[in-house]
């Protein structure tokens, strides 16, 4: 293995001064990777730079790849500056320049020769049996009714599957404390009322306070608001209302979920007599909803009041870090469980960034990389992940670049006009505008050569991949024109 302070650095520098030798930059090429790889150690640099390629080399400048725009964004935060160090000390370079893929780019005659080429493990799919849900009802009290007996509960839904971050340390402490006291003991936090919006851990945190105490040997029943009201029904029709409110009655700790679905004059009646007879006995009551109690516009003023009485905590918004942190424990656990199904360091940092902020959505994310890897054996990579997710992205993300956007930008920008750029004109002044902005819609849009085509003036793929070859030529020699596009690229984004 070659070490960075063998490399004789003056050796290769004459390869800057003319045409590109490309055994020269090949060499170059594996120095540089070799030399990171060393630095930032093997699973960081299978995870961001395994598909990373050198292009060319123009002049002073280094062009690499990369198939996806998240890799590119974060290289390009990350490592670029560390990059253009190691060429530099490689052959002089001054610039690295970082460019997405494209089946164009893909075709350009430039790239080093026996360039090695690395892939991210490409284990074996197994087809295995669907993600299952198991669920299981929590001991209950002694002679309930079957409602008596809750409704049932997810097995993965304990404190040690819950992962702690900023927005949420407060209800998790608290869950904690209600699930961790002395039975007996008078609840330090009566009730605990947990409000967030959809899929932020309320129900997981219920159900963990749910097993928790039950194995700590309390009579704990949990509940959604609709069953609740349905075992009342029930039992009211079969004249059995009195014994269902005796087992509500004589339980250590009420678990209430998804209170806003709490409707109807009597059952709130009931659910209000029961949440006074329970606090009244110092037992623990624990409460989930939508919404803080004053919002509950349905409830009864003194059930509001009740409710708003203890100890009130909201859930946040899933921070970052939190979400990867799901990301990466949940993913772990589906790789048990799935032979052959693994999700790349990088792949979790691209979910953790742009799936939206729910839980859910965290789960869906896997659960459509896991379902794409089974189905396809496609092995999960960022390209893969990126295509798999893209209904799950946030939309407050970046938003996603049109052809329309791009011709209004160069429109105004050369000023010629839109239909200029779509027209058959010939003259200087609209055809070089025109194939800078068939180069911006090919680079910065999944859209393919004949499409563009299409949505210029209805021309052909090759006269499309002509100027796109074109531009990226013009690139590499002319840099007040490479700084030009990458302005208009950020114009374009905006
Ligand atoms: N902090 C966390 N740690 C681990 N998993 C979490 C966390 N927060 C949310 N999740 C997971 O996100 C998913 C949705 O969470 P949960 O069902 O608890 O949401 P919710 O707040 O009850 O939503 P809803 O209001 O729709 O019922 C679950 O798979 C849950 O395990």
């Amino acid at each position: 293995m070659l070490k960075p302070e063998a490399v004789d650095v003056a050796k290769f520098r004459p390869a800057l001064a003319g045409a590109v030798n490309t055994d020269v930059s090949a060499d170059q090429w594996d120095r540089v990777r070799q030399r990171l790889r060393e630095e930032i150690g093997e699973e960081s640099y299978t995870s961001w730079f395994a598909r990373i390629e050198l292009d060319r080399i123009s002049g002073t400048t280094v062009h690499l790849s990369v198939p996806t725009r998240f890799l590119k964004a974060w290289i390009q935060d990350h490592y670029l500056d560390r990059l253009l160090e190691l060429w530099r000390d490689e052959n002089g370079a001054t610039r690295v320049d970082l460019a997405v893929r494209t089946a164009v780019a893909r075709s350009l005659p430039l790239k080093a020769a026996n360039a090695p080429r690395e892939t991210v493990s490409e284990r074996p799919a197994v087809v295995a049996a669907p993600v299952r849900q198991a669920v299981a009802a929590a001991p209950a009290a002694q002679g309930t009714s079957d409602v008596g007996a809750g409704s049932p509960l997810d097995p993965r839904f304990t404190f040690e599957t819950f992962v702690i971050g900023k927005s949420n340390t407060l209800a998790h402490a608290a869950a904690k404390q209600v699930a961790e006291a002395v039975p007996g003991a008078a609840p330090l936090f009566n009730p605990l009322y947990l409000h967030a919006a959809v899929g932020l851990g309320k129900t997981h945190l219920l159900q963990a306070v749910a097993w928790a105490g039950a194995a700590r040997g309390r009579r704990v029943v949990y509940l959604t608001a609709e069953r609740f009201m349905y075992g009342f029904v029930a039992a009211l029709k079969s004249h059995a209302a009195i014994a269902f409110k005796d087992a509500l009655r004589s339980i250590d700790t009420l678990v209430i979920d998804d209170l806003q679905f709490l409707t109807g004059k009597n059952m709130q009646q009931e659910f209000c007599h029961t949440l006074n007879a329970l606090m009244d006995a110092g037992r623990q009551v624990v409460v989930a909803a939508d919404r803080p109690p004053g919002d509950l516009d349905a409830l009864d003023d003194r059930v509001r009041s009740r409710l708003a009485g203890g100890l009130v905590v909201e859930l946040a918004t899933l921070e970052e870090d939190l979400r990867h942190q799901i990301l990466r424990t949940r993913s772990q656990v589906l790789s048990e469980q799935h032979r052959g199904f693994a999700v790349p360091a990088a792949v979790l940092e691209f979910l953790s960034r742009h799936v939206g902020s729910s839980g859910r959505d965290l789960d869906g994310a896997l659960n459509k990389l896991l379902a794409v890897n089974k189905l396809t054996g496609e092995p999960v990579t960022l390209e893969m992940a990126e295509g798999a997710v893209k209904d799950l992205v946030r939309p407050t993300d970046p938003k996603r670049v049109r052809v329309d956007d791009i011709l209004r930008v160069v429109a105004k920008h050369y000023n010629v006009s839109r239909a200029d750029l779509l027209s058959q004109r010939r003259t200087a002044n609209v055809v070089k505008p025109r194939q800078i902005a068939m180069y911006l819609a090919k680079t910065l849009t999944l859209r393919s050569l004949p499409e563009i085509g299409r949505r210029f003036g209805g021309r052909d793929h090759t006269t499309v991949l002509h100027a796109v070859r074109k531009i990226d030529g013009l690139i590499a020699t002319d840099r007040a024109l490479a700084d030009e596009i990458e302005a208009l690229k950020r114009l374009v984004a905006e």
